[in-house]
């Protein structure tokens, strides 16, 4: 069978390596899903399909937002396409590293999380609006989203572990 001490050293705890019968390409096995995935892990496997993930996001509300107000403004007037607009600008002023998302978050986004950084701790799949969820779980550690809407307005995300 293959060495899962190859080039790369040992596997993370919980992964075994396989060969696929059909490609012969090596591939993971998450022992303890039973999932299984052609990236190399880099952690350990984790052990419930109920994985947590570590986010902060800058969230522009807007007229027709869920809760159009917030400690920024009591009540939220800019229509929907000007949010889009302001979200479009942080976006690129953090894609450029003019500034960083929890730089702009702490001062400009309407979730309460502003005042830490837009940190919005642990959480799993279930514990967020769906849109969010969806483009969390989507994104690479240490990756900020593209502009993603919810009933509560237009967010940047960026994932942090
Ligand atoms: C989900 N969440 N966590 C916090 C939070 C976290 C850490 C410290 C203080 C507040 C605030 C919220 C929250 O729902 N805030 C809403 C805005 C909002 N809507 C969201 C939808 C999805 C994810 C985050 C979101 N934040 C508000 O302030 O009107």
């Amino acid at each position: 069978s293959q060495d899962e001490h190859d080039q790369d050293g040992p596997l993370p705890k919980g992964w075994e390596k396989r060969v696929s019968r059909s490609t012969g390409q090596a591939y993971y096995l998450n022992i303890y899903t039973k999932e299984s995935q052609w990236d190399r892990p880099t952690q350990e496997a984790n052990t419930k399909d109920n994985e947590k993930i570590r986010c902060s996001h800058l969230l522009v509300k807007h007229n027709q937002s869920r809760r159009p107000s917030s400690w920024r403004e009591e009540h939220i007037t800019r229509t929907k396409e000007e949010a889009l607009a302001l979200i479009q600008d942080y976006h690129e002023k953090i894609s450029n590293g003019v500034a960083t998302l929890d730089e702009l978050a702490s001062e400009l986004s309407d979730c309460s999380s502003a005042k830490r950084g837009g940190d919005l701790g642990f959480f799993a799949r279930g514990a967020m609006q769906k849109p969010f969820e969806e483009a969390a779980f989507a994104l690479k550690v240490g990756e900020l989203s593209q502009v993603v809407e919810t009933d509560s307005g237009v967010h940047l995300i960026l994932r942090t572990a």
